[in-house]
């Protein structure tokens, strides 16, 4: 038996759409694998009443498929699906690291990002390696077609969840076709000046780099209370907020010491929209840890 911890990631940062990502310190899910003629699937934890333990629906699944892995593999939830905190790529990148080491296939973490990432084609239609590429590396990822560039990083963020739910399919299908080319050339400033931040560990810089005019404004209608939030988080201290992947969770990056008071002004904001929400103070933390029984 061996078990892996595989973070809750947050991808896009705002300007880097379907290229940026972080590991988050928590949540995060737990997986265990043992060697089976057959791939068989467990889920239980957070949200698991939703998820299909059908190997073909599930994201354990297909990468079992591709690794040719056969395993029965328990998947513990901590991340909840539909929460825009990469909760489809935390499994898969969980199984990734666990079915490679069970059949000894000798993957690096980089050759993984490809195969971890087929389970979010089943999921959302594309194999967007933005969530499964920091949740295997840690740290800050750079996710190009052909390239995975990772940078350590322990930058303060709050991400706040709240009870609803967005689907990654559907909001894929608000982002908009093209954009004016200033608006490119805004975006592109953005995402340079949030990755020297990171290089930097500069909050300031990262939080200034996350405005996105391309994406997030079409985005953030789907998530109701969203822009009372996103107002709270920067009154309170936050040096950049944004939606967490596709949302509806929202990200916010902050120094250490404002991070309690952002948890709560986020909660608060949800809260006067009418719906309950839960806030993880963490940090940008290390990928997937394998851990043998
Ligand atoms: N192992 C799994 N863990 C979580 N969700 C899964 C898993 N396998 C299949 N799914 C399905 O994937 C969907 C959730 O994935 P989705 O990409 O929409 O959310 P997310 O991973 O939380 O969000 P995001 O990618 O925006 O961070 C749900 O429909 C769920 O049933
Ligand atoms: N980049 C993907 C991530 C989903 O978590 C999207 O925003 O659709």
């Amino acid at each position: 038996m061996l078990t892996v911890r595989a973070p809750a990631t947050s991808a896009n940062l705002g300007s880097g759409f379907d290229v940026f990502g972080v590991a988050l310190g928590t949540p995060a899910d737990v997986i265990r694998v043992e060697r089976a003629p057959e791939t068989r699937i467990t889920v239980t934890g957070a949200g698991s009443q939703y998820i299909p333990e059908d190997p073909k629906q599930n994201t354990v699944g297909a990468v079992a498929d591709a690794l040719d892995a056969p395993a029965h593999i328990k998947i513990d939830k901590g991340v909840r699906p539909s929460s825009g905190l990469g909760s489809s790529a935390a499994s898969a990148a969980g199984a990734a690291v666990a079915l490679n080491a069970l059949y000894d296939r000798g993957l690096s973490r980089e050759e993984l990002v490809p195969i971890a990432a087929e389970g979010e084609a089943l999921v959302s239609g594309e194999a967007h390696a933005d969530n499964v590429a920091p949740s295997l590396l840690g740290g800050f990822t750079i996710v190009t077609d052909d390239s995975v560039t990772q940078v350590d990083t322990s930058i303060p963020v709050v991400a706040c969840l709240p009870e609803t739910t967005v689907s990654t399919r559907d909001a894929r299908g608000v982002v908009p076709e093209s954009a004016p080319l200033e608006d490119v050339v805004t975006t592109v400033g953005n995402a340079a000046t949030l990755t020297v931040g990171m290089t930097r560990d500069d909050p300031d810089l990262v939080g200034r780099g996350m405005n996105d005019q391309i994406v997030t404004p079409h985005r953030r209608a789907l998530i109701d209370g969203y822009d009372r939030v996103h107002e709270a988080a920067l009154e309170a201290g936050a040096t950049g907020v944004t939606v967490s992947g596709a949302g509806p969770g929202v990200l916010a990056v902050c120094h250490e010491r404002d991070q309690n008071a952002i948890a709560g002004a986020m909660i608060d904001a949800f809260d006067a929209a009418g719906i309950e929400s839960r806030a993880y103070q963490t940090h940008v933390g290390e990928g997937a840890q394998l851990y043998r029984d």
